[in-house]
């Protein structure tokens, strides 16, 4: 269980709450295209407008750079947010974020309204976990509330800063619901334990191997992370994606898997194409070789056929499965094969399967598994690092139970 102070443990009937949620929503022409972040939400914000408080909502979206971008104003989730509470939710429009504008709307609050505060990035010291404006965010509010797990990760001002100047900061419902699903995966997993990572943030996510190798039983690796393992194995990879600087680690970490007697499964086959599918879901002549002849001009773009088979069978068996980053380009539908069948298996099995990262949330919901998942998270960087091991900042931040 985690062990901070919850909204469970506050009452704010006539207060002023500030609530750092995770709005950082996918746009496309003003529209919100995935609202996942939205709806998982709500359940806090409910519970504070029916204790009567003045609900004062904050988020970032995107990276506008410490500037106002009318592209990333959060109007569109103000309006959004309304219909899915069926209340009105008041748009703070304020370049300064908590400008002349913003105090206006908080000073007008009645006990139960909603109000939202322009996207925290518009201001470049957000990012940067300055006093000032950490102070600002606190002058709003007698109570704190974080329920931003996907930004936990990060230490910012609307996140970690503001704690510092306000005397009570708790975390929402969706925090609690993501630690608690993740830490119970992690710390006490039911066995056998499969973890599947793949996408394209090599950097980042080749980190979390050496952490995730002692508490899973199988480590299976897919995507854009395989061609650094199967490069390290001393395979021509190609033009396939490689971070030439984690070779050695891959080495250590194929290494560390023998000592351990962890399995750590690589494809064996692998689709390749001449090049990356432009636009994404271009119509593209692929073919499937063994993953040691992949020709010198030619990338990897999705697990092959057997792999696909020998995933599948790896999950069948596993009791709690994590899964992070897609199989492949699975956007196009000539590469999502390998993406499928791992989404299928998970599907399948009884297991506790919990997804996590933006894209693979995307990919298992567009697929039509969604539903089928028994956890998807709000979270792709922070899963992983909470994953790693690692204390996030914005959870730390909050008070002790
Ligand atoms: N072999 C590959 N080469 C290049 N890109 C890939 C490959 N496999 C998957 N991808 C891309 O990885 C992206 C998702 O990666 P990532 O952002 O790390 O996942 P997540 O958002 O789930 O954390 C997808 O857009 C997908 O097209
Ligand atoms: O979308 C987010 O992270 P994710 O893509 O790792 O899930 C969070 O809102 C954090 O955003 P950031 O990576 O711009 O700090």
């Amino acid at each position: 269980m985690l062990n901070k102070k919850s909204v469970d443990d506050i009452n704010v009937k006539g207060q002023r709450v500030l609530v750092r949620c995770d709005f950082n929503v996918p746009l496309k022409d003003g529209k919100i295209t995935d609202e996942n972040r939205l709806v998982a939400a709500l359940p806090t914000i409910k519970k504070l407008i029916a204790d009567g408080g003045k609900v004062i909502l904050c988020s970032h979206l995107g990276k506008p750079k410490g500037e106002p971008k009318p592209e990333l104003s959060l109007a569109p989730v103000a309006k959004r947010l309304s219909e899915l509470l069926g209340q009105e939710v008041k748009f703070a429009a304020d370049p300064e974020v908590v400008g002349p504008n913003a105090k206006a709307a908080v000073e007008a609050m009645k006990d139960g309204e909603v109000v939202l505060l322009e996207n925290t990035r518009y201001r470049a010291e957000e990012t940067k976990n300055g006093e000032a404006f950490s102070k600002e965010l606190a002058s709003l509010a007698d109570v704190f509330v974080n329920d931003a797990f996907g930004t936990a990760h990060r230490a910012h001002c609307s996140n970690v800063g503001v704690t510092q100047y306000v005397k009570t900061s708790v975390v929402g419902y969706l925090m609690q619901k993501e630690i608690n699903f993740l830490g119970n995966a992690v710390n006490n997993p039911e066995r056998p334990f499969v973890a599947i990572l793949g996408g394209a943030k090599v950097a980042d996510k080749l980190n979390v191997i050496a952490n995730l190798l002692e508490k899973c039983d199988t480590l299976i690796i897919g995507g854009g992370m395989a061609y650094t393992f199967l490069k390290a194995k001393g395979y021509e990879v190609g033009t396939s994606l490689v971070d030439d600087e984690k070779i050695d680690y891959c080495k250590e970490m194929m290494e560390k898997a023998e000592k351990l007697g962890k399995k750590l499964l690589l494809p064996v086959d692998t689709t390749i194409a001449k090049e990356f599918p432009n636009p994404i879901d271009a119509e593209i002549e692929v073919s499937v070789v063994p993953s040691n002849e992949i020709p010198a001009d030619m990338m990897g773009l999705d697990i092959g056929t057997k792999t696909a088979e020998l995933y599948a069978e790896a999950v069948k068996s596993a009791k709690t499965v994590v899964w992070n980053g897609p199989m492949g380009v699975f956007e196009n539908p000539i590469l999502a094969k390998g993406t499928i069948a791992v989404a299928k298996s998970l599907a399948e099995t009884d297991a506790t399967t919990i997804i996590g990262g933006g894209d693979s949330a995307a990919a298992v919901n567009t697929l039509g598994f969604g539903d089928k998942m028994t956890h998807i998270s709000t979270g792709g960087g922070a899963s992983l690092e909470f994953l790693e091991g690692k204390e996030l900042p914005g959870v730390a931040a909050a008070n002790d139970l």
